[in-house]
């Protein structure tokens, strides 16, 4: 059964006279259990997804469509009743760890006021966050606790959230870009943090990143996101070693071990969107009908691409 389901969101900031088209018509599932990649270029829309299911953007953000985690709609949630789920059964570990944490409080502190926010007891809920530092990887917790976030390293700090996420037992963890700014050391060290969410405690993950070393070793299945539209959708090992989308081809070219061969030209204005595929104007494959009209998702070889010409691929 599927914990998560969207379909059709789309996300429109009204700034000044103009609309910016942050997301467009996103559709898919998240399975219990299963570990889904959102990737694609910086501004194509995958942080605001994870922020709109939780209805946490901003005033100016118009979102349509419906979000349903274990059947239940979030969108027409009072606001009380997504307090419930809201950092509970659904955690999000933000974009920016150091933010997540207050640099005048002892961990110890935040951690304790965390479950004291949410109507936990913070006895109990520092005995199940020490209890799965020391599962997670995190030596002497005791002593951690005892420490201001700033004399953690990155990584500690990334797992230290993790902890705090995790001991309110959620059913569905969304982390974004949680590499970002590690060195390769932290690096490797999330991917065996997350490895063991995702297998010690089966834990269903949306995982935003820009990491596809990360995506490879963690997801289940990948989404490629391109100026705010899922362009394809497939097994993770598929969409990484053999992508079907010209985009995602660029993608993977990009990364440093295959050759680091840069996606020229940039992604469309998103206040005008183009009337064809977005991706044209930077697609090798790319003719009349590409710039003339839009593709729909296709189901192709078991996984989903947005593409005129995906039998040439
Ligand atoms: N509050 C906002 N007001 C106006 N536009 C916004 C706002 N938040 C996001 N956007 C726009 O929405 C689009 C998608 O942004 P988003 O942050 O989801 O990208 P992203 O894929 O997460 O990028 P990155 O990889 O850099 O984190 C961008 O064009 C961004 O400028
Ligand atoms: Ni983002």
């Amino acid at each position: 059964m599927s914990l998560l389901e969207i379909k059709d969101l789309s996300v429109e900031f009204s700034a000044r006279e103009n609309t910016v088209k942050a997301v467009s018509h996103v559709f898919f599932k998240v399975r219990e259990g299963e570990t889904l990649g959102l990737i694609g270029e910086s501004g194509s829309g995958k942080s605001v997804i994870g922020l709109a299911l939780l209805r946490l953007l901003p005033a100016n953000a118009n979102v349509s469509g419906t979000v349903l985690f274990q059947g239940q709609d979030l969108f027409s949630l009072r606001p009380s009743e997504l307090r419930k789920i809201r950092g509970k059964r659904i955690s999000l570990m933000p974009q920016n760890p150091a933010g997540a944490l207050n640099p005048v409080l002892k961990n110890r502190l935040q951690i304790e006021e965390v479950f004291e926010e949410r109507g936990i007891d913070k006895k109990e809920g520092m005995k199940k966050s020490l209890r799965l530092m020391k599962k997670l990887l995190l030596r002497d917790p005791e002593k951690l606790c005892d420490l201001y976030p700033h004399q953690l390293s990155g990584g500690m700090r990334q797992r230290l959230i993790a902890c705090m996420s995790l001991s309110f037992e959620p059913e569905l963890m969304i982390a974004d870009e949680p590499t970002k700014g590690l060195d390769p050391e932290a690096k490797e060290g999330a991917v065996e943090l997350f490895t063991k969410i995702k297998n010690d405690y089966g834990k269903t993950m949306l995982l935003i990143t820009h990491d596809l070393d990360l995506a490879l070793e963690v997801c289940d299945r990948i989404a490629v996101m391109y100026a705010g539209e899922i362009v394809e959708l497939d097994k993770a090992s598929k969409v990484l070693n053999a992508p079907s989308h010209p985009y995602t081809k660029g993608l993977v070219r990009a990364q440093p071990r295959n050759g680091l061969v840069p996606l020229s030209g940039q992604s469309p204005s998103r206040i005008s969107l183009p009337e064809g595929c977005f991706f044209h104007e930077r697609c090798r494959y790319s003719n009349i009908e590409c710039f003339r009209k839009h593709p729909e998702m296709k189901n192709h070889n078991g996984g989903w691409i947005r593409c005129h010409f995906q039998s040439l691929q």
